[in-house]
């Protein structure tokens, strides 16, 4: 496992976040701190506010109060072109790839590479295509189009064209949705190679527990607008609070 190193500042630092919606109160004093080489997995029942916060980190929503400092900078307050400079640092993985399907898997790495990583050879282009996608462990669908993969293989597809931007912060949405256990397992260990070899941080939304035993450094549980609890796996899940309880007996069972 990679160190995490405490001592420098946090990648990501969230403290005393609030979002409404109109009466809609999603967020109600969130605190969340991701430091440089952790995982932190944010596990909440549907409609509890993990894309909304995801969004805020993002730039993509704004916060009503409270300080969502990324990378050393508040991104409520970053200009636009701080924006897009902030974004290329932060790798999304969203739940259905997004990959072109009129484009082969070589064309859908190259694409993010050209846009914005300027006065690359065509050597270089090759090379670096090849390296994230045998990362991965998919060079050999490289002249594949997306519609000839799996799913799994596309969504390990759409991770690599993220990673060929050597992001500093990953953030997964949702990272084994619709994905058989296997699969998933997978794709779990995936994200901890890429945590390896990267040396990314992250945040990984999801309601499998599984995911979130497998890649969590640390785990934090929204309820009610708020992370009450935070810590690794076996700690979260120690309470007699009854609703995380009930989220870990239904998971479980299923
Ligand atoms: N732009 C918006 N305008 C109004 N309401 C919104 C907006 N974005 C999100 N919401 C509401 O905020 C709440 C939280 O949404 P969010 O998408 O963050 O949930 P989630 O925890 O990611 O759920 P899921 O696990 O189902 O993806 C929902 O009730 C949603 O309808």
């Amino acid at each position: 496992m990679a160190e995490i190193n405490q001592n420098e500042e946090p990648v990501i630092e969230i403290k005393d976040l609030y979002k409404s919606f109109g009466d809609l109160h999603v967020l109600q004093g969130v605190n969340l701190k991701v430091d440089k080489g952790e995982n932190v997995v944010v596990l909440g029942r549907s409609g509890t506010g993990k894309s909304v916060l995801i969004k805020i980190i993002a730039g993509l929503l704004k916060q009503d109060s409270g300080v969502c400092n990324v990378l050393g900078r508040e991104v409520a307050e970053l200009n636009q072109k701080e924006l897009t400079d902030i974004r290329l640092k932060i790798g999304f993985s969203f739940q259905n790839s997004a990959l072109y399907d009129s484009m082969t898997v070589r064309e859908n790495l190259e694409f993010p590479l050209v846009r914005h990583v300027k006065n690359l050879s065509k050597a270089e282009i090759n090379e670096q295509v090849e390296y994230v996608l045998d990362a991965v462990g998919l060079l050999q669908t490289i002249n594949q189009v997306p519609s000839e993969l799996s799913g799994g293989q596309r969504k390990r597809i759409g991770i690599a064209r993220t990673l060929i931007l050597k992001p500093e912060i990953m953030l997964y949405d949702e990272p084994t949705a619709g994905l058989d256990p296997i699969t998933c397992l997978e794709i779990n260990q995936l994200i901890n190679e890429v945590k390896e070899k990267y040396h990314t941080s992250s945040i990984i939304i999801t309601h499998d527990l599984t995911c979130a035993r497998e890649t969590g450094d640390r785990i934090a549980m929204l309820l009610d607008g708020k992370f009450l609890r935070q810590g690794t796996f076996e700690e979260v899940f120690a309470t007699d609070e009854e609703r995380i309880k009930s989220f870990y007996d239904y998971n479980f069972i299923q």
